[in-house]
């Protein structure tokens, strides 16, 4: 595992609590991309030197880098073109915000071709302007071959367009694609459930324990990063049920864009399981779900909500009960589960059922023919059939879509 330092910069009247708690975080995403943090420094910064950081501060890290053998160094904050310069110069070592982090996690865990394109796509959108400034700085001071990019000429820049521009193509293909999956899909009355919640919240536990089947899980950070869908059944009616990536406090915009694909099975979904870690402290598990509110409440239309409180395994029904009264109005409709034991799916399952859209519920007679078999075994795979009575006629109860039941009495009941 290679060693690294993470380093905050925080206003000096910050909130205490709140630092400790990014600082964790960071630490637990350098985990997630393989690496083994030596080293972790809280610097403070003044409001005036926004943009500044002393180049005391610097020279201290570069001691602390030499000292613990770091190979790199991670910042909690983002960086500009000169800082994310002048430090990599003075601490001789590979120096990445925490966007970088998580790109370099996303590259480690993407496994399908869309993943794959995604995590190159936003490398290059997010780093190009940096690089192409260092790069500049450097020809200014005649240093080729600093990180590599020593070779570097105008030409290499028509060709990162070039490049972009073929995985735009490219993911637009693979995106149609989806759509006209999702139109099918909606064509023939599969509703599509979706997990979302802070990464680490149970979300692909949960999807095993629904699905009975095994699906990655770790206690680390974005183990999920391709969506994985599968049918479910839910008291007689399929469902489509996607497991995706873990959601997290900041995430930036051209992040949420570059994963937009990722993300859309989230919110073209018609219901969104929203799980939550019950057995972290109070004020995390508030922040985290402002967090999850957020980026639902920009990007879904009209989806169904239904908070999924998990892990109540590991705690208390007392404490479970004033955490979810401190939290109010946060938690709309939730559902107790613990996705380990499997306790609660019951409830959970009712929930989901009670949010899908409702079917007509008729009774349909068929003569005896071997036509009406046929007809028979298609309403066993479009609608949930409640009985079939064999008297003079075949007698159906059936519940459906609309337009399912249109057509068997158009064809059947006349
Ligand atoms: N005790 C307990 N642990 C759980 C429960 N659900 C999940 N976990 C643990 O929590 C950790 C994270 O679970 P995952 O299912 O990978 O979480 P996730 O939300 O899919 O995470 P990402 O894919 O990284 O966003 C694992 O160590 C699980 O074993 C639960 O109900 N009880
Ligand atoms: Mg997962």
């Amino acid at each position: 595992m290679k060693k690294v330092i993470v380093v905050q910069r925080v206003d000096p009247d910050s909130d205490d609590l709140k630092n400790k708690r990014q600082l964790a975080e960071l630490k637990d995403l350098a985990f997630a991309a393989n690496y083994s943090v030596t080293g972790e420094v809280i610097q403070s910064r003044y409001p005036d030197k926004k943009y500044q950081l002393g180049k005391g501060k610097v020279q201290e890290l570069a001691l602390s880098v030499k000292a613990l053998d770091a190979e790199k160094v991670i910042f909690c904050n983002e960086l500009s073109s000169m800082q994310l310069y002048n430090i990599t110069d003075t601490c001789k070592c590979a120096v990445i915000d925490k966007f970088q982090l998580i790109l370099e996690i996303f590259a480690l865990r993407a496994t399908t071709r869309r993943a794959k394109l995604q995590v190159e796509l936003a490398r290059l959108e997010y780093e190009i302007p940096r690089a192409k400034i260092i790069v500049s700085h450097l020809k200014k001071e005649e240093r080729p071959g600093f990180m590599g990019l020593g070779s570097y000429e105008d030409s290499y820049e028509q060709d990162i367009k070039g490049r972009i521009a073929r995985i735009k193509g490219e993911l637009s293909h693979v995106q149609g694609h989806n759509e006209s999956l999702r139109t099918f899909r909606h064509a023939h009355g599969l509703s599509m459930v979706a997990l979302a919640g802070y990464t680490n919240a149970g979300k692909s536990t949960l999807f095993n324990a629904l699905m009975e089947e095994d699906v990655d899980v770790a206690d680390m950070l974005f183990t999920t990063l391709s969506p994985v869908a599968r049918s479910m059944d839910v008291m007689g009616r399929k469902v489509i049920l996607t497991d995706t990536v873990g959601f997290i406090e900041d995430l930036p915009h051209w992040l949420i864009d570059a994963f937009r694909s990722t993300l859309d099975e989230i919110f073209f979904a018609d219901i969104i399981l929203l799980v939550v870690d019950a057995s972290e402290p109070l004020d995390i598990m508030h922040d985290k779900l402002l967090t999850c509110h957020e980026t639902l409440w920009e990007q879904v239309h009209d989806a169904s909500v239904i908070t999924v409180m998990n892990k109540t395994d590991l705690i208390s029904q007392e404490e479970l009960n004033e955490k979810m009264e401190a939290l109010g109005y946060l938690v709309p409709n939730p559902v107790y589960i613990s996705a380990k034991t499997m306790g609660g799916l019951g409830d959970l399952k009712q929930a989901i059922r009670s949010k899908l859209p409702v079917w007509e519920r008729k009774e349909i007679s068929m003569p005896f023919s071997k036509h009406s078999m046929s007809v028979l075994s298609w309403l066993f795979k479009e609608g949930v059939v409640h009985s079939v009575k064999y008297t003079d006629q075949i007698l159906v109860d059936l519940e459906a879509r609309e337009e399912v039941i249109n057509k068997v009495i158009s064809f059947i009941d006349v």
